[in-house]
């Protein structure tokens, strides 16, 4: 099996409240690159790079469209936000009054999606409503697998993600 991986950085603009307490920039776009610039002397660099002027839609276009072509061609394809919080990992996702993976719901088929969330060692639900909270276990069985009940967590998280993948290539191709 082949696995290909691509790692984006986003940066996002202060909020309100970060201004209102000074704070300082401290991370950049290398302009015309996909390196960020940490201070004045630390360069990392990344498949793609977007500072915070950068919109949904162009991190929809780099990084998820052209997952869902591959997805069409039969291979699996994961989208996986990672941040300490208050990052914008949810604003990619979801921001705006409509993000970037509900963006382009123009029609609706029958679907099944799971949307979770990992903190820490805690599952959450999260298109279960607030009012109702319900602990998800992370359990592990006698061969050593861990999972939620009986499906393979890693496995679980995976149909999870190719699911709103594969909606989202449904949505765009009709
Ligand atoms: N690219 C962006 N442009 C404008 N505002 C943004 C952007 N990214 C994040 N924000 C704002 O920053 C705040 C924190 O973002 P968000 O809730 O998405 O973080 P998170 O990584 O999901 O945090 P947590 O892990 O705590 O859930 C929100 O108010 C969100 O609207």
């Amino acid at each position: 099996m082949r696995i290909t991986s691509e790692v984006a950085v986003r940066i996002r603009p202060l909020l309100a409240k970060e201004v209102l307490h000074r704070h300082q920039v401290c991370v950049r776009v290398v302009p015309g690159s996909s390196q960020v610039m940490l201070g004045s002397d630390r360069l990392f660099s990344f498949e793609h790079a977007f500072g915070p002027e950068s919109s949904q839609d162009q991190v929809y276009e780099a990084c998820v469209r052209p997952l869902l072509d591959t997805l069409l061609e039969g291979y699996n394809a994961t989208v996986f936000c990672y941040g300490q919080t208050g990052s914008g990992k949810t604003y990619t996702l979801e921001g705006g009054s409509l993000g970037t993976i509900y963006r382009k719901i123009t029609k609706v088929f029958i679907v099944h999606i799971s949307y979770l969330e990992l903190y820490k060692e805690e599952l959450r639900d999260l298109l279960e409503l607030p009012t109702v909270h319900k602990p998800l276990h992370i359990r592990e069985d006698n061969k050593g697998n861990t999972g939620k009940h009986n499906v393979s967590f890693q496995l679980m998280v995976q149909q999870c993600v190719i699911r709103v993948v594969t909606l989202l290539s449904l949505m765009i191709k009709v």
